[in-house]
């Protein structure tokens, strides 16, 4: 948001300050060729606690002619960073990462008040990044090339992979540290440099990430993070002849106009965007594993994070027969389980242990989250639990707060798919449960959605979980299981979810562009 242009520190600002072991990590600057500067006009962007509504920080608000300064730098270091040896750049990478480690709970304070997220989701975000920075600093060692069998003996064929240059890298605020260790370290392990627009919703996490980077000795310009319009800086981006590729995460609609500007100048792009992702329980799933894996995927960063189950499907409908009668109590049995994991959330501050659930990031999620349900109950859906914010009173510190109350849908018959709970990412905490009769209309109604990132099921029958994960349209698929993410797995989505992959062994592949030399031996 927008904030004043003479700043007065806030009271959540000084208690930020305090809370910090080491406060030089704040920062309100960005980040350009090695030195903190400011905007060339006076604005600036308030950042907020999403829990109380404080202002946490005033930033200097950049646009287009930081950015160009950030690109300069960074294409002027190129040539020097990506000569250093794998190992020269791992070394520089791995002491950055030591030092991210070493500051864990700062970072983790800052991820969560910027955020909302829990305290414990943070430490998970903040272990799965740092895992994603010591595995890329590893394979700067390794960007090997090949040697090709040759049809003609007069000749070799070898490829050898090269830095593709400047990155420009956009990331969302959901996952203010992961979604920026998996684009900038494999990135500057292959030998790019980086210029990173963070979200100007969490901004201070990357900061803080810049100013370690700094101490770990990148070299100046190598990594730059400009902060401020979002639409002035990913235009320059996109624009420029200098910037090579886009690595983007975010929404579906902003990487697509990323996607179509980046043609004219022939970028490459890697797109991590929206999901939708079913969830089928099956009926010889466990039950009690199925209810609480949904509550542990569907609320997870208060249903903000991109693999979040989004649509939950549980054999069988009503029917008359009373085979199918016995089975019809799978849906029932799943609903109360759900019903009961749920209610024990707790809702509150995420820098507060006792929370499971923290905000939403802004009042506008949670308005959007409500227009949600209401379509959903307009078609009729029944609300089992939640449905509605909080009831906090004036006096009550979260009462500024942008919080909903983990809500699960049921009543919820196959002719409801125009809910826009079905179609729709919902980027909340609302868990539609919609009923099927059989493996072949679960999977169908799973892969009714333009989006393909994540998807699970929950079944005990081999053949089925076969079957069914070759079956689903998605990039990711949790058999029996939804912690999915790791540094060692590829991340990414297909269909309009978006294309590359991130972490792997495959990390480094969508910054690197590949070179045929084909050598004559002269006879
Ligand atoms: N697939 C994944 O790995 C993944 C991970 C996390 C989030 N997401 C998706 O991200 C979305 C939520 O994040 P969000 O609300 O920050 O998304 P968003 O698309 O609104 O914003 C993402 C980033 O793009 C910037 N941006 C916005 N408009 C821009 C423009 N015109 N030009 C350049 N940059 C622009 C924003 O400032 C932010 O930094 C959800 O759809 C979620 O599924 C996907
Ligand atoms: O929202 C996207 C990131 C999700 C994850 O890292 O598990």
């Amino acid at each position: 948001m927008l904030g004043s242009k003479a700043w007065e520190p806030t009271a959540a600002h000084k208690e930020l300050v305090q809370r910090l072991k080491d406060p030089t990590l704040l920062k309100s600057q960005s980040f350009i060729g090695g030195s903190w500067v400011d905007a060339s006009d006076e604005e600036r962007i308030d950042v907020h606690d999403p829990a109380t509504g404080e202002t946490l920080a005033s930033l200097s608000h950049c646009k287009g002619s930081e950015t160009r300064a950030a690109i300069a730098e960074a294409s002027s270091v190129f040539k020097s960073w990506a000569a250093k040896t794998g190992k020269e750049r791992s070394q520089i990478l791995r002491k950055w990462f030591e030092l991210v480690r070493d500051n864990q709970e700062d970072i983790t304070t800052l991820m969560t008040l910027e955020c909302g997220k829990p305290l414990a989701q943070s430490k998970g975000e903040f272990e799965s990044g740092i895992s994603t920075m010591e595995w890329c600093a590893e394979e700067a060692k390794r960007v090997d090339g090949d040697v090709i069998c040759t049809p003609a003996a007069s000749k070799r064929f070898l490829v050898v992979r090269q830095p593709v240059g400047v990155v420009g890298a956009i990331t969302p605020w959901n996952f203010p540290f992961s979604m920026i260790t998996r684009k900038v370290s494999p990135a500057l392990a292959a030998g790019c440099t980086v210029v990173l627009k963070p979200s100007e919703l969490t901004p201070l996490t990357a900061l803080a990430l810049a100013e370690l980077a700094d101490r770990a000795g990148m070299p100046r310009g190598v990594l730059n993070i400009v902060v401020g319009d979002a639409k002035s800086i990913g235009d320059e981006l996109v624009k420029s002849d200098d910037v090579r590729k886009i690595a983007f995460t975010g929404s579906t609609r902003v990487g697509k106009l990323l996607m179509a500007g980046s043609a004219a100048t022939m970028k490459k792009v890697s797109m991590e965007l929206g999901g939708n992702a079913p969830f089928i329980v099956f009926q010889d799933a466990d039950l009690a594993q199925a209810a609480a894996a949904v509550t542990t995927s569907s609320y997870r960063n208060a249903g903000q994070t991109c693999i979040c189950t989004n649509r939950v499907f549980v054999h069988p409908p009503a029917s008359r027969t009373l085979s199918l009668m016995v089975q019809e109590s799978v849906h029932d049995d799943f609903v109360k389980e759900l019903v009961e994991a749920v209610q024990k959330l707790r809702v509150g501050a995420g820098m507060d242990a006792a929370t499971t659930h923290g905000p939403l990031i802004q009042h506008s999620a949670v308005e959007t989250v409500e227009a949600k349900v209401q379509d959903a109950i307009s078609k009729g859906a029944t609300v089992a639990v939640g449905g509605k914010r909080p009831e906090y009173d004036a006096s009550h510190p979260l009462s500024k707060g942008s919080f909903y109350e983990p809500t699960v849908l049921t009543g919820m018959l196959r002719a409801t798919i125009d809910m826009r709970c079905f179609r729709e990412e919902m980027f909340g905490p609302v868990t539609p449960v919609f009923k099927f009769s059989t493996d072949e209309e679960a999977i169908q109604m799973a892969n009714t959605t333009e989006y393909g990132l994540a998807a699970y099921f929950y079944t005990k029958d081999l053949a089925r979980a076969w079957k069914t994960a070759e079956a689903l349209e998605f990039g990711m698929v949790g058999v029996n299981e939804v912690a999915i993410t790791s540094d060692v797995a590829p991340f990414g989505g297909v269909k309009h979810s978006g294309q590359g992959r991130e972490e792997s062994k495959y990390a480094l592949d969508g910054f690197l562009d590949m070179k045929t030399v084909c050598m004559g031996l002269g006879y």
